[in-house]
Order: structure tokens, then C-alpha cells, then sequence
């Protein structure tokens, strides 16, 4: 491979959603605020804000909506510089999304049925009828969608993953016009052998590596060097959540994401811009950290 200086990844910041979705103590509104502007402040383009689902399932989001009426992240929302995806399950979380002047949503789906269930209630297919309604929404509304595809390797209850119903789910979510699908390794069992062979695979079947990111887990170690296969594959999108915080509810023992500096760091190093300024990154996964440790 060669990497020149002209070369750019787009990184997805996930932290305040994922990131701070499986946290037990409850962090304030004003905290997640605090790290929406920090991050904005170090060149994330893309953010994460929140997921509109019910509290009962993820007792951390519950402030979705006070969050989406702060005056900072009106203007944020207001101005076209910053992507602010907010993660919906169904038209009730698209409807107040929608009523709170968010321009891009994500939708998730898994490729599998045991995750489906635990995270969603309802079957994959089920999952992708619900996807297909607020993405015909919200495209005639002008609103952006990207989709997630999660266990792309494994579910937690099925086992291993068949690339096939990857595959699947993916063309569901582009033909129903997601502009992008992230595809989540949600165990973080995925290692860069396994990556380079489902993405081929993938391409060998029609889908554009342009329409795809990467969203890896950390649980081995490996997000790393999966999102390097992702990018020698032709990904040019990669999920990552500042101080590797993240994990689903839903996922026992789950583990966070790439950290967003480990990525910036690496990609930087090699080459490869991010547009994100590394010392504030530091500085910002250093006040998570310390964040967490106060409790
Ligand atoms: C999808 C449901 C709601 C179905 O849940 P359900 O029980 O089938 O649906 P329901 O319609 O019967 O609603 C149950 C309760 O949720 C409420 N409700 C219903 N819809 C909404 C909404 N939009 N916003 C707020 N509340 C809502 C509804 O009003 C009711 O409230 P209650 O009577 O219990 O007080 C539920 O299963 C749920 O919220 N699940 C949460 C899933 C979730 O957020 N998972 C984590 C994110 S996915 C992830 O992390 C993976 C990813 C994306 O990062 C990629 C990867 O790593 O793989």
C-alpha cells in the first residue's frame, strides 16, 4: 500500500453516544454537553450526539432530549460545518429528532437474530421494516441517514456471524438510502485477517467500500490493527470514541471502542490527516478519564 501525505480518513466520533451509553453512574446533561464542545473544539466533524430510545433499555440516555434543546448544540445543529447524527430506533425517536431540528440520523439493524432481539425487541427483519420507515421519512425531509449493521463477526447469543447476512443487511439499509453503513463489531472479536476478508467479500459482491465504515469494539486489542485492514481495503469512514469509552447494554462484558486518539495518533503518524488536532484530543481524553475516575 501506498500512503501519501494527500491521503484522509473521516473519522465518525462516537463517544458521547456509545461511549457514554453503557456508563452506570449517571453522567449530568452538562457533562455530555461539556464533551460535545470539547470535542467540536478539536476538529471532530462528525459527532455522535445521542440515541433517542427508551430509558427503561438505556437508563444513560435518558437527557436525549434536554440535550438536543441546549442553546450550543441548537447553533452546532443550525450550522452545516458539523455532521450530528442521532442514533433512533423507530419513528418515535425519528419524530422528536426531527422536531428538535437534527439533520442527520442513524438507524441499527444487526445481522443477526439473538442481538436483534436483546437490543431491539423484535427480529432483524422487523428491525429492517422499522429502518425502512424512518429512513422514507426522513429522506423526504432532507435529513441524512446512516445505517449500522451490528456482529458482523459474532453475536453474543447466536455465535459467529455468516458474512451472508452481513451482506444482506447491508444492501437493505443502502437500497433504502442510508448514505453510509457502519459496520459494527460490536463483541470486538474481529481481527484484521477477519476484516480483510468480509470486506472483500463484500466488495465481490457490489458494495463500494465509499459506503462503508468501520465501527470496532476493543475487547482484544484489535481495533486498531482492524481499522488499518479497513483502510487497506478501501474504508475511508472509521467510527472511534475518545478515551475508548463505549459498549453495548446489551453485549455482556462488552468493551469499548477505538479510542479516537489511538486512531488519530496511528493514521496521523503514517501520513494520513485526519483534520483533528492531537494534543486537544489528548487533553480531552485525559478530562474523560479523569472524569471517570472521580465517578
Ligand atoms: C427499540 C425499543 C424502544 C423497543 O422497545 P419495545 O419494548 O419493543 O417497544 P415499545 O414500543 O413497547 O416501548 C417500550 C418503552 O419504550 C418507550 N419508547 C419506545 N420508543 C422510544 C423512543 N424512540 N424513545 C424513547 N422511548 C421510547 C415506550 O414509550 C415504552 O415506554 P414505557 O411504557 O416502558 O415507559 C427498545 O428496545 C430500545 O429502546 N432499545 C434500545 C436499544 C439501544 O439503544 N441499544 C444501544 C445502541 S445499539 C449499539 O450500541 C450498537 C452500535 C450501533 O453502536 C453498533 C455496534 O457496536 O454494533
Amino acid at each position: 500500500m501506498t500512503v501519501t501525505t494527500s491521503s484522509f480518513v473521516r473519522i465518525v466520533e462516537v463517544g458521547p453516544r456509545d461511549g457514554l451509553q453503557n456508563i452506570s453512574q449517571w453522567i449530568s446533561t452538562d457533562t455530555k454537553l461539556d464533551l460535545i464542545y470539547r470535542l467540536e473544539c478539536c476538529g471532530l466533524r462528525a459527532i455522535e450526539l445521542t440515541s433517542i430510545v427508551s430509558h427503561r433499555a438505556v437508563p444513560q440516555m435518558a437527557d436525549a432530549t434536554k440535550l438536543l434543546q441546549d442553546v450550543h448544540v441548537q447553533k452546532m445543529l443550525a450550522k452545516s460545518s458539523v455532521r450530528l447524527p442521532v442514533l433512533v430506533p423507530n419513528l418515535r425517536g425519528f419524530e422528536i429528532a426531527r422536531a428538535h431540528g437534527v439533520k442527520e440520523i442513524a438507524v441499527f439493524i444487526s445481522a443477526t437474530e439473538g442481538f436483534s432481539q436483546a437490543n431491539l425487541n423484535c427480529s432483524c427483519d422487523e428491525a429492517v421494516g422499522r429502518a425502512r420507515e424512518v429512513v422514507a421519512q426522513a429522506r423526504q425531509l432532507g435529513i441524512a441517514v446512516r445505517g449500522y449493521v451490528s456482529c458482523i463477526f459474532e453475536d453474543p447469543y447466536d455465535g459467529p456471524t455468516e458474512p451472508s447476512s452481513v451482506l444482506g443487511r447491508v444492501r437493505e439499509l443502502l437500497d433504502m438510502g442510508c448514505y453510509e453503513v457502519s459496520l459494527g463489531d460490536t463483541l470486538g472479536t474481529g481481527n484484521p485477517t477477519a476484516v480483510r476478508v468480509l470486506l472483500r467479500y463484500l466488495q465481490y459482491h457490489g458494495i463500494s467500500m465509499t459506503s462503508i465504515a468501520g465501527h470496532f469494539h476493543d475487547t482484544y486489542n484489535q481495533a486498531l490493527a482492524n481499522a488499518w485492514a479497513a483502510y487497506e481495503c478501501g474504508v475511508r469512514t472509521l467510527d472511534s470514541s475518545v478515551g475508548g469509552l463505549g459498549g453495548c447494554p446489551f453485549v455482556p462484558h462488552a468493551r469499548g471502542n477505538l479510542a479516537t486518539e489511538t486512531l488519530v495518533a496511528s493514521f496521523e503518524n503514517a501520513g494520513i490527516a485526519t483534520g483533528i488536532n492531537k494534543e486537544a484530543l489528548e487533553g480531552t481524553a485525559a478530562w474523560v478519564r479523569d472524569l471517570l475516575r472521580k465517578g
